[in-house]
């Protein structure tokens, strides 16, 4: 019996949440991948949907906004005052994606360099990895290769996928925005980061942001699931069998010729 609540309607994810940048995007494809697609109908995303759960970390200066984008997105909170993050804090977000449910764990980590050597021990284990900069800010973006470099020291950088996010649309005016998010969008090329812009006050771009990066790691996963099982069907049970000459059996009926 399932001691979960069922998964909040408002976190149900049916279709491939589009990018904020074509020149910086993850990729640009307007649908999830087909055989994610069909693993999903058939019910064959193996640890996705059941234990998976992806590790978030959102690094950054202190005060860019990082505390505000989490409660933004998990309590549609915000908070003009400032108080700053001692080590790490975390939520739990459960998405359902095609179907199947999916859950992050999202870390917020403090930005203050006193409390960094505390947060940066929690980054290990991140399969994405959330580069904020304050867009009123040139010098918290002038930071965010640092960022980078402390957080993939724990991780493998080719395993993790990366997001830069500019933080405070509200408080920048059209023109003084398109200046820095030219200096983004170059950046998140070259860094190879997915790029947004968003507003913790109004919320704007804040639940799409999230969506696209539930999205992205959920096809990554079931994409890597699929890969790992191989010729195996996943899904199936692998079972043990000491009076059998074979040692893998599928439950399913139906058996690959070279268990037979
Ligand atoms: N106008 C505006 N202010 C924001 C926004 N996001 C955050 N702030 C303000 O910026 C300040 C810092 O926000 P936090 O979210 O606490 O910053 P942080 O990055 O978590 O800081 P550390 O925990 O010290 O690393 C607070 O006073 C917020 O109210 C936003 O989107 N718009
Ligand atoms: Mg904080």
């Amino acid at each position: 019996m399932s001691v979960l609540p069922p998964v909040r309607r408002d976190r149900v994810i049916a279709q491939l949440p589009q990018y904020f940048r074509k020149e910086a995007a993850q990729h640009t494809k307007e649908d999830f991948n087909n055989k994610v697609k069909t693993a999903c109908q058939e019910q064959r995303t193996g640890t996705v949907g059941r234990f998976k759960i992806s590790k978030v970390i959102v690094v950054g200066d202190l005060a860019v906004g990082k505390t505000c984008l989490i409660n933004r997105f998990c309590k549609d909170a915000f908070d003009k005052n400032y108080k700053a993050t001692i080590g790490v804090d975390f939520e739990m977000e459960r998405f359902e994606v095609l179907g199947v449910p999916f859950s992050l764990q999202l870390w917020d980590t403090a930005g203050q360099e006193r409390f960094k050597c505390i947060a940066s021990t929690y980054y290990r284990g991140a399969q994405v990895v959330i580069i904020a900069f304050d867009v009123t800010d040139v010098a918290s973006l002038g930071h965010v290769r640092q960022w980078l470099e402390d957080a993939l020291k724990e991780n493998d950088p080719t395993a993790v996928q990366l997001f830069l996010v500019g933080t405070k649309k509200d408080l920048s005016s059209p023109a003084q925005y398109s200046q820095i998010e030219q200096d983004a969008i170059k950046i998140a090329q070259e860094i190879s980061a997915e790029y947004w812009a968003v507003s913790s006050l109004t919320g704007e771009n804040v639940k799409e942001f999230f969506f696209r990066v539930a999205s992205l790691a959920f096809e990554t996963n079931v994409l890597a699931e699929l890969e790992k099982s191989g010729s195996r069907q996943i899904g199936d049970v692998v079972r043990i069998n000491s009076t059998s000459n074979n040692l893998y059996t599928s439950s399913k009926k139906k058996q690959p010729s070279c268990c037979q």
